[in-house]
């Protein structure tokens, strides 16, 4: 599956543009704020129907621009397939694949997939476990569409649940009946989503670790290990302990949406003792195990977009990545950097095509192919 054509209509900073692809190795480059991200970012609309930077849509037509459209064909199977997200202010955002919309949007995630790496990846590292669950969560849903709606049905239930608890503690009277029917709901639906991220998370350590160690050498121990309260006992077990202390705070005080992803390097908690580059690289390695564990459980390889990837990798991390992604096991790839130069360098040296797109202003102000040695 790769990216044949783009088209970007008063998307972002972009009045209009298109742009045709390598199946390879593809890369944008130009000044800070020239829009090359936002180029990224729209492959990410035609593969998950939404921003991977901003959740408001309508924050993504240009300004003073009453719509924007995104359009793109795909190659899949051998068929071309022409994918199309717009959205005009005020009213819902359309999706349609081969200009026929779909029954439920969720149908298209996971169809077209691919991963992206970008600076804003610090947050799973640093943030509060929020965003490490979102990954994994992330990472599941699109290789198993179940999972979505299991994750979906578990909010609505915690939620009535909690409103309850509430309810009952500010009322000082207590229906159990009814607190016990919505227990049971979201036991049933919390143990399986405890089960699917536990059968997930012990392959994809394995190929996580494979990468990292790819990428520095083997120079480095880290960690990646998976923290769940339902790892000592069952839900149910965890909810009837916990009853008390729910009552107190009104609120349901275990279950799998207090699950984390624990990071360590040489055995210290990697957000306080990693470096920056050490961070990064963690990051590049748990998104490789993503695109990797999409590879295994699609039987097709998604796209990989690396936004800035440059920045805070040294040389040789840097030349180690490059020559990763551009062998076999990779398939279509995008990248963006500051330097032209830096870009064609790196692909000459290593010999592998690359076109690269220029830009200016939300402009492409042309395209060359680069990488290959006379
Ligand atoms: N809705 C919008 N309307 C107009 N311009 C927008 C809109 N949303 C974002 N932009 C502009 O897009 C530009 C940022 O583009 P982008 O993030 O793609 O830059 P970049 O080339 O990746 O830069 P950097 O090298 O700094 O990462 C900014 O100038 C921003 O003002």
């Amino acid at each position: 599956m790769w990216a044949k054509e783009l088209t970007v209509i008063n998307f972002k900073n972009y009045e209009e543009a298109s742009l045709h692809f390598l199946p390879g190795v593809n890369a944008f480059t130009g000044d800070n704020g020239a829009g090359k991200t936002n180029l990224l970012d729209a492959l990410h609309y035609l593969s998950l129907c939404k921003s991977y930077f901003n959740p408001i849509d309508v924050q993504q037509i240009r300004q003073d621009a009453d719509f924007f459209i995104v359009q793109g064909v795909f190659e899949k199977d051998g068929e071309d397939d022409l994918l199309a997200c717009s959205l005009k202010r005020n009213q819902k955002k359309q999706f349609k694949r081969n200009k026929k919309d779909y029954q439920r949007l969720a149908d298209h995630i996971g169809a077209y997939p691919l991963v992206m790496i970008s600076p804003n990846d610090v947050a799973i590292i640093v943030e509060g476990s929020e965003e490490r669950r979102k990954f994994m969560d992330n990472v599941i849903s699109q290789t198993d569409s179940h999972y979505l709606d299991d994750l979906i049905l578990y909010n609505k239930y915690l939620q009535s649940r909690n409103s309850l608890l509430k309810q009952q503690a500010q009322h000082k009277r207590y229906d159990d009946e009814l607190l016990s029917i919505y227990t049971e709901q979201l036991c049933e639906v919390g143990e399986k989503i405890y089960q699917k991220r536990k059968a997930f998370i012990a392959p994809f350590i394995e190929v996580f670790n494979q990468h990292y160690h790819y990428l520095t050498e083997n120079k480095e121990s880290v960690e990646l290990s998976y923290e769940s309260q339902l790892v000592q006992s069952s839900f149910q077990d965890l909810l009837m302990a916990a009853l008390p202390k729910d009552r107190v705070l009104e609120r349901t005080t275990v279950g799998v949406h207090k699950d984390d992803l624990a990071f360590s390097i040489h055995g210290m908690p990697l957000k306080k003792f990693g470096s920056q580059g050490q961070q990064k690289s963690f990051l590049i390695a748990l998104k490789l195990a993503q695109y990797t564990f999409f590879c295994q459980e699609k039987g097709f390889k998604p796209l990989l977009l690396l936004d800035d990837i440059f920045d805070k990798l040294d040389e040789k991390r840097m030349r180690k990545l490059m020559q990763m992604v551009s062998a076999d096991d990779f398939g279509q790839i995008f990248i963006t950097d500051t330097s032209t130069e830096r870009i064609e360098h790196t692909f000459t040296e290593i010999a592998v095509p690359i076109r690269i797109f220029e830009i200016a202003d939300g402009q492409i102000m042309g395209n060359e192919m680069y990488g290959i040695k006379v």
